[in-house]
């Protein structure tokens, strides 16, 4: 349940106390309409008090019908009113009080939210006090933009969200089981080699020619035996996502933590630069402070979940119906995530290469191609890869409740993750997943079908990285243990480079 109490003043065009008889009739007689909803009462109005040319009233209400809904509709009604009789419009709605109470089982630790002067949780409820005061208050002009309504969204998602640690988990499928004679750290084996250096980044690797010969044959077998029969066609989508892109993708609810931002200089006048030059040439530091304040502020980021900037290919067109089922995939640089802290191998890295699919058509297309795809990727883990591997279905769980139950048409919709047993340390590694997006994507980027259909996407990314450390962790890095048919797609192994 949740309650709204909301005071609030009408300030007309003219002094209106004449009117009192006539206005309290009209609030008492004809406002039924606006305070009830399928019969039912949602909202009273009471305490009303007129002083010169401002009306006050007091609203209480239900989530029947939100107060603050009932108060832009009163004032239209209102206004029609004294405004056809009396000639005397409302020229501003002020916001003496407002709060809301939502019955929660817990309390969300949200500390500041705009416009909000506090947040408090007792009687397993939470109370939202607006702020009426200060140079935050809210006002009416909030209220038009629906801001109550989007904190109560967020609140709601937040007391249904259980975070990434309770997403739903369920195991679609497993492979035999099979022997490792191999059982060390794929990370270090590498490192001892040769075949990887640490970056000078946190969670960043230099790739030697070995390593990166595995990665681009990890790259050929899903371009021959999935991408060409399928019919990718091969993009490049950009690397600096600027904000744009994930508040259409959505991921500008909740990014933040994760990922590496982009400050542009503030200009690129050399001029401007001169300090800085000769304070490092000087010094030989870098004036990082003095630096601060000449970058501007953060335009977006580096590439957090790839697909995302593909859709500025689409975005506000309409897509032919004999292209569809659209199918494009890109491995054109590098995803950047500030990943938790300590030092990880290189199943979690801060900068990563990924491949990325991409396809989009109607929710039966999306659904099909989900399926050839995973096909796919089944023959090449089984008999290329030879892997130990599984597929588990983590949509989160409200996605689940409906893709699973098909409440809704989101039937289907959902993210399946393939999974890989890392034998030295016997934990299961995410390598890859695939996700039927509904119209998340396209809704999004305002994507259309000819025929006025309504388009789905999917997606699939595939990290080098992860599938790295399956491959050499279940099969060691000695070339002669590798499966025979990778063999055949791996060739010779190249020098590498050798340091004294
Ligand atoms: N920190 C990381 N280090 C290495 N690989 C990563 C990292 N984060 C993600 N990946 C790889 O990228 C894949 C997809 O990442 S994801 O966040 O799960 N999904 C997406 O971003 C989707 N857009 C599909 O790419 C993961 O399955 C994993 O293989
Ligand atoms: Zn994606």
């Amino acid at each position: 349940m949740i309650y709204f109490k909301l005071i609030g003043s009408f300030v007309f065009t003219k002094d209106i106390t004449d009117l009192k008889e006539v206005i309290y009739k009209f609030l008492n007689e004809n406002t039924k309409k606006i305070l009830t909803k399928n019969g039912e009462i949602g909202c009273s109005i009471n305490d009303f008090k007129i002083e010169k040319n401002i009306l006050t009233i007091k609203f209480e209400s239900n989530q029947l019908i939100r107060a603050h809904e009932v108060l832009i509709r009163l004032k239209k009604e209102l206004s029609n009113f004294t405004g056809k009789k009396f000639k005397i419009g409302i020229r501003d709605v002020l916001i003496k009080y407002f709060d809301i109470k939502m019955e929660s089982k817990k309390s969300l630790n949200i500390k500041n939210l705009p416009y909000v002067k506090n947040i408090e949780y007792g009687d397993k409820c939470i109370v939202i006090l607006f702020d009426t005061e200060s140079e935050n208050k809210i006002t009416y002009s909030e209220i038009e933009k629906r801001i109550p309504d989007r904190i109560i969204t967020l609140l709601k998602n937040k007391m249904n969200d259980y975070g990434g640690k309770n997403e739903h988990w369920e195991l679609l499928w497993e492979s035999e089981d099979k022997k490792f004679k191999f059982k060390e750290d794929p990370t270090k084996v590498m490192e001892k080699e040769g075949w990887i250096k640490r970056g000078y980044n946190r969670g960043q690797w230099i790739y030697g020619p070995q390593a990166t010969h595995l990665f681009r044959t990890f790259e050929k077998i899903t371009l021959k035996e999935l991408l060409e029969p399928l019919g990718f066609s091969e993009m490049i989508f950009p690397k600096l996502v600027p904000w744009e892109v994930w508040m259409r993708s959505g991921h500008a609810q909740g990014v933040y933590p994760e990922i590496y931002y982009v400050c542009p200089p503030k200009t690129r006048d050399p001029e401007y630069w001169e300090d800085v030059k000769n304070i490092y040439n000087i010094t030989k530091e870098i004036p990082i402070d003095l630096i601060e304040n000449k970058i501007d502020s953060p335009i977006g980021g580096m590439c957090y979940a790839q697909c995302p900037s593909f859709w500025g290919f689409l975005q506000g067109e309409t897509v032919s119906i004999d292209q569809l089922p659209l199918k494009v995939y890109d491995h054109s640089g590098t995803s950047h995530r500030y990943e938790s802290g300590g030092i990880h191998g290189i199943e979690r890295v801060d900068e990563f290469h990924r491949l990325e699919l991409v396809w989009l058509g109607t929710r039966k297309e999306t659904l099909e191609m989900a399926e050839e795809i995973k096909e796919k990727y089944k023959n090449i883990f089984e008999n290329i890869l030879e892997l130990k591997w599984r597929t588990a279905w983590v949509t989160p769980w409200f996605m689940a409740q409906e893709g699973k139950k098909g409440l809704s048409d989101m039937e289907g919709a959902g993210t399946v993750d393939y999974e890989a047993i890392t034998p030295y340390n016997n934990k299961w590694i995410e390598f890859q997943n695939l996700s039927v997006n509904a119209d998340k994507y396209t809704k999004g980027f305002n994507v259309k079908s000819q025929n006025n259909k309504k388009l789905w996407s999917g997606c699939s990314g595939i990290g080098l990285e992860r599938w790295t450390a399956a491959f050499i962790s279940q099969h060691g890095i000695n070339i002669e243990n590798w499966p025979d048919k990778f063999k055949k797609y791996f060739g010779k192994l190249p020098l590498g480079i050798k340091t004294l």
